[in-house]
């Protein structure tokens, strides 16, 4: 069994304001028994404002974040996957970076993972993401190795490219994580059914901490997340959260992943076939 826990945020635009309250829940998860504590994309810093982001946002050898998150990893002797940063200094062309990180129990950065689909679309109701114009997407699939077994990183909108996580699982993958920060129409219309067909299909545990209520606006556009934190077993079934910031636990039996692929065995019965 895996106790594990993902925290559900409201992160505003000021990082040192988000530090304490994340930091609060992740302890309360440690103390609640979990092994493994999520938390959501842009744990960090949500805004509106690229100037507010150039002016907050450190590198990932100065983030404060990451070293404080580090410090209570060691502290609480628990792994903690952090869903995203957001982050400056890493790329040549001014971009900020979208990195997950994986935290083992002594501290270590077992596993980076930078966001692969930027979220350019116009999802209704007048809003309008170009998240590659803020930030430079990753290139790269990330699995990490944990004591449940392989854990594959990706964040919020690669959500919707089911390729990146059946090869995921094909290479060893039985927990999944998918931090977010999903708007609200895309929220209430697709979250929970795309959660539960990447874990059916991929017969792993998701883990889908997430953003939830209204953060600061900036240049005269406003922003609201959806929450509805999920973790979704192999079989399909759901443990969800509310609208407002918190934790959620789960005792994970990770049988349930092989008895999931031993009922229907998907995952290795793909077909090579010609066309369209
Ligand atoms: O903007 C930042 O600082 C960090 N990036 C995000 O929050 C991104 C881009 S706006 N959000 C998503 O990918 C939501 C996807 C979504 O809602 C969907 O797929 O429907």
């Amino acid at each position: 069994m895996l106790r594990a826990a993902i925290v559900q945020l409201t992160s505003s635009d000021d990082p040192a304001a988000n530090m304490p309250r994340t930091e609060a829940l992740v302890r309360d998860a440690a103390k609640g028994g979990a092994e493994l504590i999520a938390t959501p994309e842009v744990t960090n810093i949500v805004s509106m404002s690229r100037a507010r982001q150039r002016e907050m946002l450190r590198s990932e050898a100065e983030d404060p974040t990451l070293a404080r998150l580090r410090a209570v990893a060691v502290e609480m002797g628990v792994w903690v996957l952090i869903g995203s940063l957001a982050l400056s200094g890493e790329s040549p062309d001014g971009r900020f970076v979208n990195r997950s990180f994986l935290l083992g129990p002594d501290g270590g950065i077992v596993a980076r993972y930078d966001k692969i689909h930027m979220f350019d679309a116009a999802p209704g109701a007048g809003e309008a993401y170009r998240e590659s114009a803020g930030y430079r997407p990753g290139k790269a699939a990330t699995l990490a190795r944990t004591p449940w077994g392989g854990l594959g990183l990706t964040i919020c909108y690669d959500l919707r490219f089911p390729e990146l996580y059946l090869r995921l699982a094909r290479a060893g993958a039985r927990l999944i994580a998918i931090p977010s920060a999903f708007t609200r129409p895309t929220g209430a219309a697709h979250w929970e059914p795309l959660l539960r067909a990447r874990a059916i299909e991929t017969g792993c545990y998701v883990l889908a901490p997430a953003q939830c209520g209204t953060h600061p606006a900036a240049e005269g556009r406003s922003r609201e997340t959806w929450g509805h934190s999920m973790i979704v077993a192999p079989w399909g079934e759901v443990s969800v959260m509310g609208e407002t910031a918190g934790v959620l636990f789960a005792d994970l039996d990770m049988a349930a992943v092989d008895a999931a692929r031993a009922r229907v065995p998907s995952l290795s019965g793909a077909r090579v076939f010609h066309g369209p």
